[in-house]
């Protein structure tokens, strides 16, 4: 039977509060943050409850996508896991040592992210790729994974529900789709980003059936220059005012769990404004590690399983 690794990478969290500060630093590529900046973070991460539930998410979706590659090729390729985080340990290079150590020569990887951007997925398979170079490992990598049918669906399938769920006529509601903002002058780049959060929020509002979207950015740095906008704040008070929307509904789609981003950035900032305007506020749940979901990621892997099999 062959072996393979499984490289699953994912962004990752402070474990405990003390472990916020050089998480945040690690983010700022070695910066110290400042007292302010620390403290704030700190903040938000207390309001979700001190640390984010996101660590525990990760695991659980590298295991399930484990369990579902290991299904779909037993008898024929047995899967190692490992998990490589980008801001925390265990790091990307950390998971690829490990693969070597472990005697791994070749591996397929993937980022629990849908999109592509050359600030987050390049990035990852970046690290990834030098490590894996010095060992002689070959990496098959999944770029993006959001026009996979299990994501759409799933995705199609959770905003019916909460559009079903609403307390005013569908006519009165409007689907905000959005990802992580990124610096503006990743498009004078080329970077394919905004043009496949656009795709991924046409493909999704068509499942599910909705009368209006629009699509924004959320959870934006602070620094100087511009970042890819409206933010979803700004547009959810500009899109009232001119349309007069009783409900919004905010999909995150550039995320896959609970973590800060979703639970403060649109729980509850994003909350603070429909309350302002006296309009409903409303959210699916995120994936995590919902099998039908991370269907998807194993469907996106399995093309690169063909890599090596063929
Ligand atoms: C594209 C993208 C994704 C999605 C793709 C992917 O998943 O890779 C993502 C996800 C996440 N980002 C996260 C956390 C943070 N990101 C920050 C800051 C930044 N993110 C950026 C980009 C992204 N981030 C950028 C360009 C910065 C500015 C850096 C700078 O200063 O140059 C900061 C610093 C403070 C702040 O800006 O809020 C924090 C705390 C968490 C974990 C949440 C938790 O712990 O629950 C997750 C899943
Ligand atoms: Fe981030």
């Amino acid at each position: 039977m062959k072996t393979l690794g499984l490289l699953v990478m994912a962004y990752g969290t402070p474990y405990k509060p003390e472990d916020i500060e050089r998480y945040y630093t690690h983010i700022r590529r070695g910066r110290k943050p400042s007292p302010e900046a620390l403290a704030e973070l700190t903040e938000r991460y207390e309001a979700i409850g001190g640390v984010s539930p996101l660590a525990q998410v990760t695991i659980d979706q590298a295991e399930e996508l484990h369990r579902q590659l290991s299904e779909k090729y037993a008898g024929e390729i047995e899967f190692k896991l490992y998990l490589g985080l980008k801001h925390i340990e265990p790091f990307v290079e950390d998971a690829v040592e490990q693969m070597a150590k472990d005697g791994i020569t070749e591996a397929v990887t993937v980022v629990l992210a849908p999109h592509y951007s050359t600030f987050s997925i390049r990035s990852y398979n970046g690290r990834a790729k030098e490590v894996a170079d010095q060992h002689g490992i070959r990496l098959a990598s999944v770029e993006s994974w959001y026009k996979e049918e299990a994501f759409l669906d799933w995705w199609g399938k959770e905003i019916r529900k909460t559009f079903d769920a609403l307390p005013v006529p569908e006519e009165k509601a409007v689907l905000v789709v959005s990802a992580h903002s990124l610096p503006e002058k990743i498009i004078a780049n080329g970077d394919p980003y905004p043009e496949q959060l656009k795709e991924t929020a046409e493909l999704i509002a068509q499942r599910a059936g909705v009368p209006h979207m629009i699509t924004g950015w959320q959870s934006a740095g602070q620094t100087p220059e511009p970042w890819l906008g409206p933010d979803v704040q700004d547009l959810t008070r500009d899109v009232y005012e001119e349309k007069g929307y009783e409900a919004f509904v905010y999909v995150p789609v550039g995320f896959v769990a609970d973590h800060l981003e979703v639970l403060f950035d649109n729980d509850y900032e994003c909350k603070v404004v429909c309350d302002e305007l006296g309009i409903h506020y409303a959210r699916p749940v995120m994936p995590n590690a919902d099998p039908a979901f991370m269907k998807a990621v194993t469907e996106a892997v399995a093309k690169q399983v063909g890599s090596y099999v063929q």
